[in-house]
């Protein structure tokens, strides 16, 4: 990958997209229509085939309509009468092969397949391959695929993993360590789903594409920043994973922190993918980290989500879910204060929360600027409102920017304004979707916006302090009921610094006027 490519021109290679986990959710909610878009935008070149793979029985015909049903559900394209045509064309380039990913076998017979798609579709030997599957799988994959003889020979292979990579340093490492034994760090694209969202890739332009933010983006200018992963969800099926990971190890160690290194990080001289990433593991390894127990509990709050009201309805507690442990204390929410120790940001904390089953889903990031050095309006009894950058990243994308202005008309009267750039609502539903954006940069070989093994060992050795501080008091968590914004204590984090988080999408404030598009 060259720098400045332009990536909106370019084609996928000609390649086939190996699907392990070919029947299970994440494929069926988000890999298929992912590629069915970039399908029927022409990203995806013709000489293209999937091959899903799971253990379940299916013929090329039955996977064949699994895929159609999971297009006509998820995909923003759907398939409709006067497009039979193109569908059937398309859905000839899948097969499927019933697999354990344990028997050697099973490769082999597999190998035979490839090669004849390779062959039909005219692929020139490229082959990556795409694991969603459950992480303890992930090394025996990768092993198997080099035994089993399903590397390319010819073209390039590249392997797509899924998070989380591991459950805590030590496991990461095993794990890099035997993916390592196959595949180059080049050719691994550990996906981080946030960092494929149109506005997270768009923080970098607006921080290095706007003079007017860099001379301010620093502890001199900025007061604090907050970044809110909120979700109205619960755990839904997935309360078996979901209570041995918890939300600091779900969102935080990866998406929550790969936001904070957008913020953070220092400009790259240049747009080539290790650049970018090194600028990220600096911040990474900037972070301040907690000496003891009391220091995490003094910065960091965990929270579960108890039976409460939420849109109208009763929602059970946390220890109610399927596949829960009645008497778990897994925290379904936690909110952290963070320092980034270096010369840009001493002294600034950095805001985290992320939680389920919170009033509404939003992912936000609210820059608060320092107040003026002398209020010259407090004789006429004027406070003045910080002035704040939001970016909001989903649902609702875009960016406002609140400032404090005249009342148009009156004497003296001042007011903050929220001036706003809707992006979601001008481009609506033409915004791809992470997934399709970071399946076509892996078979763009654009590792950008994948994490790279340094910057995820770092993220964990930040994380692991957290974890093992909870994991010797795990009783010491605050409940909070569902369809609230958490526990109490995450208020009170900003409250000490004299700060309080900021409303988020569908929560604005009463008395801001708001100048929309
Ligand atoms: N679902 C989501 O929204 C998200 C998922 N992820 C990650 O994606 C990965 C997959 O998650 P998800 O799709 O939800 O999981 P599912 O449990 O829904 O699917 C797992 C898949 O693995 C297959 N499988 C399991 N064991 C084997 C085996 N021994 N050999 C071959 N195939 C096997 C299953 O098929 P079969 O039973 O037919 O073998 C199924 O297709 C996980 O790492 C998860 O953490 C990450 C972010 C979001
Ligand atoms: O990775 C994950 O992300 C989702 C939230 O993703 P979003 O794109 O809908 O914001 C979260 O629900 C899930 O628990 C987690 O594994």
């Amino acid at each position: 990958m060259t720098e400045n490519q332009n990536l909106e021109s370019l084609q996928t290679p000609g390649a086939v997209f190996f699907i392990f986990g070919a029947t299970g959710d994440l494929a069926r909610r988000k890999l298929f229509p992912a590629i069915y878009s970039l399908y029927r935008e022409g990203k995806l070149a013709e000489d293209f085939a999937v091959i899903g793979v799971a253990r379940r029985p299916r013929t090329h015909e039955e996977f064949r309509d699994d895929l159609y049903r999971s297009i006509q559900e998820f995909c923003r394209y759907k398939v409709k009468e006067d497009d039979l045509e193109t569908w059937t064309k398309f859905a000839e380039h899948f097969s499927y092969k019933s697999l354990d990913i344990h028997n050697i076998d099973g490769y082999h017979e597999l190998r035979d397949l490839t090669e004849s798609v390779e062959d039909r579709f005219n692929i020139p030997g490229n082959r990556l391959f795409y694991l969603a599957l459950a992480p303890e799988l992930f090394g025996s994959v990768s092993f198997n695929l080099k035994k089993g003889g399903m590397l390319a020979s010819e073209g390039w292979h590249r392997l797509v993993i899924e998070k989380p990579f591991g459950y805590d340093l030590s496991s990461a490492q095993k794990l890099n360590e035997e993916l390592s034994q196959v595949f180059k760090e080049e050719e691994i694209f550990r996906i981080d789903h946030y960092l494929g969202k149109e506005m997270v890739q768009n923080i970098e332009v607006i921080r290095f594409g706007n003079s007017f933010f860099e001379p301010l983006w620093n502890n001199k200018h900025i007061a604090n920043v907050q970044i809110t992963l909120s979700e109205t969800v619960g755990v839904e099926e997935r309360g078996g994973y979901y209570d041995h990971a918890g939300a600091l190890r779900d969102m935080g160690q990866n998406h929550m922190l790969q936001m904070l290194t957008m913020i953070a990080m220092e400009a790259p001289s240049r747009l080539y993918p290790e650049d970018i990433r090194d600028e990220k593991v600096k911040v990474l390894r900037s972070l301040r980290p907690y000496e003891s127990e009391e220091d995490v509990k003094a910065h960091v709050v965990r929270g579960q989500y108890k039976s409460g009201e939420s849109h109208g309805k009763e929602m059970l507690g946390y220890r109610q879910e399927d596949k829960v442990d009645p008497d778990s204390n897994t925290e379904t929410y936690f909110a952290a204060k963070v320092f980034v120790d270096n010369f840009r940001w001493a002294g600034v904390p950095f805001y985290i929360r992320t939680g389920k089953r919170l009033p509404v889903k939003t992912t936000e990031v609210v820059v608060e600027f320092k107040q003026m050095p002398t209020n010259v309006y407090l004789g006429q009894k004027h406070n003045l409102e910080p002035n704040l950058l939001v970016i909001r990243v989903n649902p609702m994308e875009g960016i406002y920017i609140k400032i404090n202005a005249k009342k148009p008309g009156s004497e003296s009267k001042i007011e903050p304004f929220a001036m706003e750039f809707c992006q979601s609502c001008q481009v609506g539903i033409n915004s791809p979707e992470a997934y399709e954006r970071l399946i076509y940069d892996a078979a763009n070989g654009d590792s950008t916006y994948f994490t790279r093994w340094d910057e995820v060992a770092a993220a964990w050795s930040f994380v692991d302090r957290i974890a093992s501080a909870w994991a010797k008091n795990p009783s010491d968590i605050q409940m909070y009921p569902a369809g609230s914004w958490g526990p109490e204590q995450a208020d009170e984090l900003l409250a000490l610094d004299g700060f309080h988080w900021w409303p988020v999408n569908g929560q604005e404030e009463d008395n801001v006027i708001w100048i929309k598009q």
